[in-house]
């Protein structure tokens, strides 16, 4: 099928001789109204005359064709445009081409000389293109085409000023390349070689002769053309040859230590490797280019660990090409360490749709909170960091178009509650990688500890849509399954609403994916906006069951699975379905508006209410006092009439247990507080408690039960609130331990 422009309208820019009435003139032989824009100066911007734009109109009508001139500077953009639209009522495409010369040796460029050209080339296409932006967004079509120069890309003698306006219409057109990609409107590069009134002044004659504007328009023509889906880029034509051009990088080399200044010896003793471009890489984008600093970052910090010396080569996008498994599997990547205060525990609550609405996460909103607790959920956020800045891209054998990276499912253990603040260290390896067919599937074990001790295990299974079909298995047995709910109605539901800025908020947590945030970014991936981060819901889902089947006691969590199956939309409501098999939640979250399942083969185990006795706790006996504590609390809450007896024997106060009106206990050992409640925990704590240094280290050393220590009189408890601050400093000594 020949290429057809019927009921496009085009404008050209310099369409009055050489390659822009050639362009003109194929246009319109292929059916489109076209504006010729000629102002009818001379190759150096001199005078003016409206018969170069006349004749070519001339020519184009006297071969049946539609078209109309333009006299206007390309510096009057809008008038150009307002031509078209008064002509043909639209504009569609626009082929910035006019530009004139004022070659002078770069010594004696004038001012005038430097301002004339970056006036007619650079800012010329700036206002024509600008004036026709809107009409193509709103219509959603448009293409465009920047004319630069081999002189721009390469540089060449007496053209400084040519070369800089060339090169900065490249920069111009890259970023209308990616804000009009969603739109539908395409902009690329050219740098024609034609025999022309420009070229004719710095080639030979015949080389001029053999240069035709015809062996150029050809590519014009087909980059404007509906059917292709070219943008962005940047292609030399010329003699009937077309080439495309993009950057190289070297591997490049890390010049600098972790903590250490970087100096300029360092730089020159490494000159040869940076410059080196065996390996080189293609980054594409600005945030391929700015992944391996990313990973610089990190790398440093492990090279910082071990000692050892690496290039950044290994952090920048894999060189590899495609996956490759028998390369990518047992890699591991660099260790990260993640130090969080309650600031962080509060951030991610809020980005997982907790509010201070509902006064039961206040205990999740509010540091002061007696009872303030992290939600278990929030263990995926250091292992994510581990595994974003140690850099998947640099493993070998995975070669990822990041654009295409979803997140398909997600398993998380946790060994004990997460502390309110600290320092983890997150250690992931590439437990597998499996070819589905239409994407390939990475499996990513990240282990999390806090001072050597495991605190939680995640499985993160990336998707990476496209890269299938590589030849690998489908299954693993490394994968942690995902489990179908029992076929009958749901115990619960709760239906929940996400906000227009969940993900925006969310994102504050430590994914930085520019999915969820750039709309740019999410229709490379094929998405109309950016989608809510998988690991968002995944947190409304948990906190769901944990508030219906746990009280919202985070030490009942213990572990979660999610397949994560169709995208979700900040904005939209989440209805998570909810099924008690024993301690396992099974769960299935569907979009309510539109009744999809994008949550599945999910389920949520918890700790039996009564599972560890207050006897095992003294078992492991080194286990920490933050620990510890935190046991106690929940087993003292769980001891009921008892604990409602000593109480009101020691005060006097009646406090029931009844349920919902159940004494709580908790501990914070780094907010320094301890308290037991009178009734739910949004009420006011009543009871502070108090423990000399020496039964408090033989509870520490697993030397006394803490149960019986508490009924021994041992951990004494103290009716007056004021006393807290005592506990606090007996407390944050004790947390030195
Ligand atoms: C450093 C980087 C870290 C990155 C971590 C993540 C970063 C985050 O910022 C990214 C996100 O949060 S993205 C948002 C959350 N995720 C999503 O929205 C994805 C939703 N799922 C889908 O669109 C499809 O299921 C889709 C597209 C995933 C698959 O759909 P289809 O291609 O149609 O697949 P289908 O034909 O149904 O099945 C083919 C085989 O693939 C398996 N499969 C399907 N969905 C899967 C999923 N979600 N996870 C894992 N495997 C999945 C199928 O089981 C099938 O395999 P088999 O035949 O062997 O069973």
């Amino acid at each position: 099928m020949s290429l057809s422009f019927e009921g496009r309208v085009v404008l050209v820019t310099g369409a009055g001789g050489g390659l822009g009435r050639e362009y003109a003139l194929a246009f319109a032989e292929r059916g489109a109204s076209v504006i010729v824009n000629d102002l009818g100066t001379d190759t150096k911007g001199g005078g003016k005359s409206s018969a170069a734009a006349d004749k070519v109109v001339e020519e184009i009508r006297a071969k049946g064709g539609k078209a109309v001139a333009n006299y206007d500077s390309v510096e009057d953009g809008e008038k150009l445009i307002q031509t078209a639209l008064d002509a043909f009522g639209r504009i569609d495409v626009v082929v910035n081409n006019a530009g004139i010369l004022r070659d002078r040796s770069f010594a004696r460029t004038s001012d005038l000389d430097w301002d004339l050209i970056q006036r007619i080339h650079l800012r010329g296409s700036f206002l024509v293109t600008r004036a026709a932006w809107n009409h193509m967004k709103n219509q959603k079509f448009g293409r465009i085409i920047m004319t630069a120069s081999a002189a721009g890309i390469y540089g060449n003698f007496g053209q400084a000023n040519y070369s800089a306006a060339k090169l900065g219409m490249l920069g111009l057109a890259n970023t209308l390349a990616i804000e009009g990609r969603k739109y539908n409107v395409h902009c690329n590069t050219i740098a024609p070689v034609a025999g022309s009134r420009l070229t004719e002044t710095v080639m030979p004659p015949d080389l001029v002769a053999s240069l035709k504007p015809e062996y150029v328009a050809p590519l014009v023509l087909w980059l404007c053309h509906e059917q292709c889906q070219e943008n962005g880029g940047l292609f030399e034509v010329g003699a009937g040859w077309i080439g495309k051009l993009r950057w190289e990088r070297s591997q490049g080399q890390i010049v600098r230590k972790k903590n250490k200044s970087m100096t300029p010896e360092a730089v020159r003793d490494q000159w040869d490797k940076i410059c080196d471009f065996t390996d080189a890489t293609k980054p594409a984008t600005v945030q391929e280019s700015l992944q391996s600093m990313v990973s610089v970052l990190s790398r440093m910090e492990s090279e910082d660990q071990v000692g050892a010396n690496s290039t950044a080569a290994a952090a920048s996008p894999a060189s590899a090409s495609g996956i490759n498994p028998s390369m990518a599997v047992g890699q591991k990547l660099p260790p990260t360490t993640f130090s969080f205060t309650h600031t962080q525990c509060i951030l991610y609550a809020l980005g997982v749709g907790m509010s201070t609405k509902d006064p039961d996460h206040l205990r999740f909103l509010y540091e002061g909170s007696p009872d303030f607790s992290c939600l278990p959920t929030f263990g995926v956020i250091p292992s994510q960091a581990a595994m974003m800045e140690g850099g998947l891209s640099s493993v070998p054998g995975l070669n990822i178009d990041f654009t295409q990276v979803l997140h398909g499912e997600q398993y998380l253990e946790l060994y004990k509650p997460l502390p309110t603040s600290g320092k983890l260290t997150s250690e992931a390896t590439i437990a597998d990688v499996l070819d589905k067919g239409s994407g390939a599937v990475i499996l990513l074990d990240v282990h999390t500890y806090s001072g050597g001790e495991l605190v939680c295990y995640n499985q993160f299974s990336v998707f990476v849509v496209g890269a299938g079909g590589f030849g690998g298995k489908r299954t693993s047995e490394k994968a942690k399954a995902s489990v179908p709910p029992p076929k009958r109605a749901p115990d619960a539901v709760v239906i929940d609403s996400t906000t227009r800025d969940q993900a925006a908020l969310y994102r504050l947590s430590g994914d930085w994916n520019p999915l969820h945030i750039d709309p740019s970014f999410a229709a490379m991936g094929g998405f109309k906006a950016p989608i809510l981060h998988g690991l968002c819901s995944f947190g409304f889902a948990a906190r769901h069951v944990l508030k219906q089947f746990a009280n919202n006691d985070p030490s009942r969590f213990k572990a979660i699975k999610v397949r994560f199956v169709k995208p979700v939309m900040p904005g939209q409501s989440l209805q998570t379905e909810m099924w008690k098999e024993g301690n396992r939640i099974h769960i299935q979250c569907k979009v309510k508006e539109t009744d999809a399942v994008v949550l599945a083969g999910a389920y949520v185990d918890l700790h039996g209410a009564s599972e560890a006795s207050p006897e095992n706790l003294t078992q492991g006996g080194g286990l920490q006092s933050e620990l510890v504590f935190a046991e106690i609390g929940r087993r003292i809450k769980d001891l009921g009439s008892e604990l409602v007896k000593k109480v009101n024997a020691v005060f006097g106060w009646e406090i029931t247990k009844d349920g919902k009106t159940a004494a709580q206990w908790t501990i914070d050992l780094k907010n320094g507080s301890g308290s037991l409640h009178k009734g739910p925990y949004s009420g006011k704590a009543d009871v502070t408690f108090t423990v000399s240094d020496e039964d408090f280290m033989e509870v520490v050393q697993g030397k006394v039960n803490p149960q019986k220590a508490f009924f021994s009189g041992k951990l004494k408890v103290r009716g007056n609130i004021m006393l807290s601050q005592k506990l606090e400093v007996i407390l944050k000594d004790y947390a030195k331990l």
